[in-house]
């Protein structure tokens, strides 16, 4: 069980478990691999750091596209070669390919192996109900919502997007104007998933995505101090590579962008310091 490796990139899916892979301390049993940010004909790309800056090859398959795993995995596998991918090196086969599932794998299934962070949970059993009722509308407005009107190749398909969205950011900002977190004032994984979206929504999805009625910067100032106390948080910033994370966007997805140019903002400036929420 220990012997697992999730591979990552730069999605703001698999960033989710990279974070709680860090803030549960399990640097030590699970390794982590980083594909490569542009996203090409055959999908995520392993480089070495020597090709990209930021990339970690896998060094267990030594495969080049995360495609090959699937198939190692499953040799009629049809659907898509999505990251993350959690991977488990002594059955040589994927464990899990879903986010929202590694996340909470992750927040328990090792803690007899990492004393420092036993028990402490991003799902806590009083807080559950809460949390997976904002989680639902959350992901079907927010993290979803922005590839819906991002990918969206009709402008009334366009036009019934975009409205939830900025309206789940509106309720969302209410929210952490009363509260220092999404759940009260305790830290869960309604955050961390959220944040990911949060993260990448100025410098990459306003543009991109064609989601700019409104900025983080300059219209929710909640959220704003919210994504900042985040990223502050120790290990949270290492996650984070604004480099991949633009270049990922705007140079892969060509239909979109067909220049692959690539927008100067890098968002707002998460480590500016902040003036903690009252209930803080
Ligand atoms: N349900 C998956 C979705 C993962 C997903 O859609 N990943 C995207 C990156 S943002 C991907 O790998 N896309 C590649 C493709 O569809 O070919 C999760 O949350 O883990």
């Amino acid at each position: 069980m220990i012997q697992t490796r999730p591979f990552l990139q730069k999605s703001k899916f698999a960033h989710r478990t990279a974070i709680v892979r860090a803030l549960k301390g399990l640097e030590d049993l699970i390794g982590l691999s980083v594909v490569d940010y542009l996203m090409g004909e055959k999908g995520w790309k392993f480089s070495t750091p020597e090709e990209q800056p930021g990339s970690i090859p896998d060094d267990i398959n030594n495969a080049q596209y995360i495609r090959e795993l699937y198939f190692k995995a499953n040799p009629n596998y049809e659907g898509r070669f999505t990251v993350p991918v959690l991977w488990d090196k002594k059955t040589q086969t994927i464990v899990n390919n879903e986010s929202s599932e590694i996340i909470r794998i992750f927040n328990d299934v090792f803690d007899d192996f990492t004393p420092a962070t036993k028990g402490k949970t991003y799902y806590p059993e009083h807080l559950r109900a809460q949390i997976d009722e904002i989680n639902e509308w959350i992901y079907d407005t927010v993290n979803n919502g922005v590839y819906k009107c991002g990918f969206a190749t009709t402008q009334e398909a366009y036009n019934r997007h975009i409205e939830p969205l900025f309206k789940s950011l509106d309720r969302l900002e209410e929210i952490l104007s009363k509260h220092e977190f999404l759940v009260g004032d305790t830290f869960t994984e309604a955050d961390i998933r959220l944040w990911t979206t949060i993260v990448r929504f100025d410098p990459v999805y306003h543009t991109h995505f064609k989601t700019n009625k409104k900025t983080i910067e300059h219209d929710y100032p909640n959220i704003l101090r919210w994504a900042r106390q985040i990223y502050q948080f120790p290990k949270i910033a290492d996650t984070v590579n604004m480099h991949h994370i633009k270049h990922h966007y705007f140079e892969s997805h060509k239909q979109i962008n067909p220049t692959g140019i690539v927008p100067i903002n890098d968002g707002p400036d998460l480590a500016h310091p902040i003036i903690k929420h009252k209930n803080a």
